[in-house]
């Protein structure tokens, strides 16, 4: 081992020496102390003699698999980030890696600074991983910035938003690409900001560009920038969104209406992290965290040969779907109470709640525009009226309340299709109607969460709020004809 104190110890699992021995003359040249583990179990013993500050990792191990010692360093206590390296072929391996916990991913061949980048990027995490850590477990006081969860951005109480705020706190701690869906006015961009400030690039920009609203010539010069004279109108250099984000996060929203020349150039650059400006020549490099959103079905979108499918499947590796507002029960009134108090400060007015029969009609309407929808109409109510309380008065005509769809649960999220567990027949044929076993219902929630997340368990039991384990169990019960 090269370790120096107060250098930056990276261990590098590659079987082929001469890789392995090139990652570790980059990394030295950089600053940082290396350790070469030329198969998995040497990399665990590694582990727990001493935890690095980064893991560089090959996909492919000739002994134990690299998604076997990731699980087994991310159980330590203060786990170092893990870097998986993979090869063009092994992709959705890496996105495995990225969903079981795994910091980021780069593939081969990769430069010199593609590697260091995503090496300095995954130090920054640690310290801050380490800085949350409570003072009485570190030892020593921190006065680095605590980070919180993403709840803390974002208004909301309910069991199917805390599914959400479980699966973004997890990707919070990773560079993993994150792809938000929901429909529209679900608070898509306020998902996209909480976690970027949730994660240790918190302290960097928050860029936001939308898909949808740059013609589509100038695309590229927003999203790489260009050098002056590159096109008529381009009377100076520019940076572009990927450069203005470096350090940070870049918000892609309505990503399924980028060109699919420019999808081609999105997609070479998350392969290897550099870019040039338009008209320019010299490579540029930028670390950045990709966010991005749709409200349309991106799959069917791939399927439709409107998005390509390989740039969806690079950026699909953490998918969050935000629930309709019609099916966030509670939160309802709990965003127009939060509404209500920041319109009323805003505008000076007196408000301090709704009467019963507007807090029934708020909760009674189908929310077509969703969270959007919501705060238009409480801002309308409180700039155009004074009093202490909401009447039905002072509200405007809600669209014709649509006859509510029956309470779903909120244990799985994921669809709006979900299963109902009102059933009036019983499986077993046993018990009264409309009630069935506890067992079925169960079994029911975790296929359905299983299926909604393509067969990924780990996912699965991540929206559920369970360990994988549990799921493992279950099913090997269900199989023997158990209970579960
Ligand atoms: N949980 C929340 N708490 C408070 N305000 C919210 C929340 N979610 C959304 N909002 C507010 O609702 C409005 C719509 O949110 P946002 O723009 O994030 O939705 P979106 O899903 O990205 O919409 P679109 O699909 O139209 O781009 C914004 O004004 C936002 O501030």
């Amino acid at each position: 081992m090269n370790s120096v104190p107060n250098k930056q110890l990276v261990y590098v699992v590659e079987d082929s020496l001469s890789s392995g021995a090139l990652y570790c003359s980059y990394l030295e040249q950089a600053g940082y102390s290396t350790q070469h583990f030329t198969n998995g179990h040497s990399a665990l013993l590694g582990v727990k003699e001493q935890m690095p500050d980064v893991v560089l990792q090959d996909v492919c191990l000739p002994d134990i698999s690299g998604l076997e010692v990731l699980s087994f360093i991310n159980r330590q206590e203060n786990p170092a980030p893990v870097v998986i390296i993979t090869a063009n072929s092994s992709i959705d391996v890496a996105v495995d890696a990225m969903r079981l916990g795994g910091f980021d991913f780069i593939e081969k061949p990769f430069s010199k600074d593609r590697l260091l980048t995503s090496i300095a990027s995954a130090v920054d995490q640690h310290q801050a991983d380490i800085a949350t850590v409570p003072t009485a477990v570190q030892g020593t006081p921190s006065t680095s910035k605590i980070i919180t969860g993403v709840s803390e951005y974002f208004v909301g109480d309910s069991l199917a938003m805390s599914t959400v705020f479980r699966l973004l706190d997890s990707a919070a701690k990773s560079k993993a690409s994150v792809f938000v869906t929901g429909e529209s006015g679900t608070g898509k961009e306020v998902c996209a900001f909480s976690l970027h400030k949730a994660s240790a690039r918190h302290d960097g920009p928050f860029i936001a560009i939308n898909c949808a609203a740059i013609p589509a010539d100038l695309f590229e010069s927003e999203i790489f920038g260009h050098e002056k004279g590159a096109f008529s109108g381009a009377v100076s250099q520019r940076k572009g969104a990927a450069e203005m984000a470096a350090g940070g996060t870049l918000f892609l929203d309505e990503l399924c209406e980028m060109d699919l020349n420019l999808q081609a150039k999105l997609l070479r650059f998350l392969q290897t992290g550099t870019f040039s400006r338009v008209g320019g020549q010299t490579v540029l490099h930028s670390d950045i965290r990709i966010v991005c959103a749709t409200n349309r079905d991106p799959a069917r979108e791939v399927g439709e040969g409107r998005f390509r499918e390989d740039l969806y499947y690079r950026l699909n590796v953490i998918p969050v779907q935000l629930p309709p507002l019609r099916e966030r029960g509670a939160d309802i009134m709990l965003l127009a109470e939060h509404f209500l108090a920041e319109k009323t400060k805003a505008n000076d007015k007196h408000f301090r709640g709704f009467t019963p029969e507007v807090k029934s009609m708020i909760m009674q309407h189908d929310w077509p525009g969703n969270i959007r929808e919501l705060q238009n109409v409480i801002e309308n109510v409180v700039v155009i009226n004074d009093g202490e309380l909401v009447s039905v008065e002072m509200m405007p005509s809600l669209a014709p309340v649509l006859s509510k769809a029956p309470a779903k649960p909120a244990a799985v999220v994921l669809s709006n299709s979900v299963p109902s567990f009102g059933s009036v027949s019983s499986p077993t044929g046993a018990g009264m109607q409309g009630i069935r076993p506890l067992w079925i219902v169960e079994k029911e929630a975790i296929e359905y969460a299983i299926e909604q997340c393509g067969d990924n368990i780990p996912l699965a039991a991540a929206c559920l709020g369970v360990s994988a384990s549990t799921i493992y169990r279950k099913k090997k019960s269900w199989d023997s004809g158990g209970e579960g």
